[in-house]
């Protein structure tokens, strides 16, 4: 199985180099030049992912019309230019591997439903979990939810990116894989805030298991199974990212925590902080179908601009509830 990865990026890059794994060439179409340029010159994403050797079978290329003769194709570029890359390819029936993780602004759709509407013929798969790129690039113990209803698929899938130290656990719940990773992302920022205003641990834990419950809500509401968001792309990859500075949602909340300007911290970063994008096309969606998301409506507000004393005022002064509903 031929893979092709769509995203220069720090995790297209480290996927990239899990399919490069036992010598399989792997084609990598990048935005920037200077990626592709430092991938094939140097074996390295100097811009992305700098410092982690890549596998010499990883070839670089700008030019998106490459990737056509692959037999299936990983989607790495961030959730909001998922439609406007996957157009840009035109028409095709090479299964899609969504690895973004976000809702679009405007549209509403999670990724998958994008993938969809642009490209009706391919299928498609998804894979989420606990994974900093550059860990999965070093090759550490990783393990992640690729999520297919195509079995067939699934199981090409499985057996062309499983390795020794990346374990694929099978799934048919596409929207659960994609709502936990879309949705932990919001919360991590919510955590990294606590981190950054000084609020204690009891706080992060509270939100973590507060935000888990939401992202519950809301993923039941959209038809996600329960134990897809208790497994690795729900939970797993919330508890990863609310309690490490390697996240780059955690680092964005931790710098709106400390008082900085969402519009500052933003501007500075060439990676992206999905959350950021996320959180406010949440919040509408949510609204929408009558979901209380208390702290993704939090994050908004931060994110808005509101100070972080009339935030945590508002969380903390609503009606006291049952904790299960
Ligand atoms: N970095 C990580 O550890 C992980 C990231 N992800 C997800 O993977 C997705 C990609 O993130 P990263 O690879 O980390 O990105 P990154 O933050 O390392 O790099 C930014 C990426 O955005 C792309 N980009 C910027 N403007 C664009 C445009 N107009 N059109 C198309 N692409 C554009 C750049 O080319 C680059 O590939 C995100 O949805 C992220 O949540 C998922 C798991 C792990
Ligand atoms: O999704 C990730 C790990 O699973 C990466 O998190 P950040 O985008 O917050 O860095």
């Amino acid at each position: 199985m031929r893979i092709a990865v769509i995203g220069g990026g720090a995790w297209g890059t480290a996927l990239a180099q899990v399919a490069a794994r036992g010598d399989a060439p792997v084609l990598l179409w990048a935005r920037e030049p200077d990626v592709v340029e430092s991938i094939n010159a140097t074996h390295e994403n100097s811009l992305f992912l700098p410092g982690t050797p890549l596998s010499p079978e990883i070839r670089a290329t700008s030019d998106l019309g490459e990737l056509r003769g692959a037999d299936a194709l990983l989607v790495v570029a961030p959730a909001q230019h998922v439609r406007s890359v996957l157009s840009q390819l035109g028409p095709t029936s090479i299964p899609l591997v969504l690895c973004a993780k976000g809702i679009e602004a405007g549209s509403k759709l999670l990724v998958g439903e994008v993938a969809h509407q642009v490209q009706p013929d391919a299928l498609i798969a998804v894979l989420s979990g606990p994974t900093f790129a550059h860990e999965v690039a070093r090759g550490l113990p990783t393990a992640v939810t690729l999520a297919c209803e195509d079995d067939a698929l699934r199981a090409r899938l499985a057996d062309r990116l499983a390795g020794p130290a990346f374990r694929t656990y099978g799934s048919t719940d596409v929207i659960g894989a994609e709502i936990g990773g879309a949705v932990k992302n919001v919360l991590a920022i919510a955590c990294g805030v606590v981190e950054g205003a000084g609020l204690g641990l009891n706080a992060r834990a509270a939100l973590i298991a507060r935000g888990f419950a939401e992202m519950t809500r809301f993923g039941l509401a959209r038809g996600a199974r329960a134990e897809t968001l208790g497994g690795l792309s729900g939970l797993g990859d919330l508890v990863l990212t609310c309690s490490s500075t390697n996240s780059r949602n955690f680092s964005l909340g931790m710098g709106l925590g400390q008082g900085k300007s969402a519009r500052d911290l933003l501007s500075d970063r060439r990676t992206v902080a999905e959350g950021a994008f996320t959180a406010p096309v949440l919040a509408e969606a949510a609204a929408d179908s009558g979901i209380e998301m208390p702290v993704t409506q939090a994050v908004c507000a931060l994110l808005d601009g509101t100070p972080i004393a009339a935030v945590v005022e508002a969380l903390l002064s609503r009606p006291l509830r049952e904790e299960v509903q």
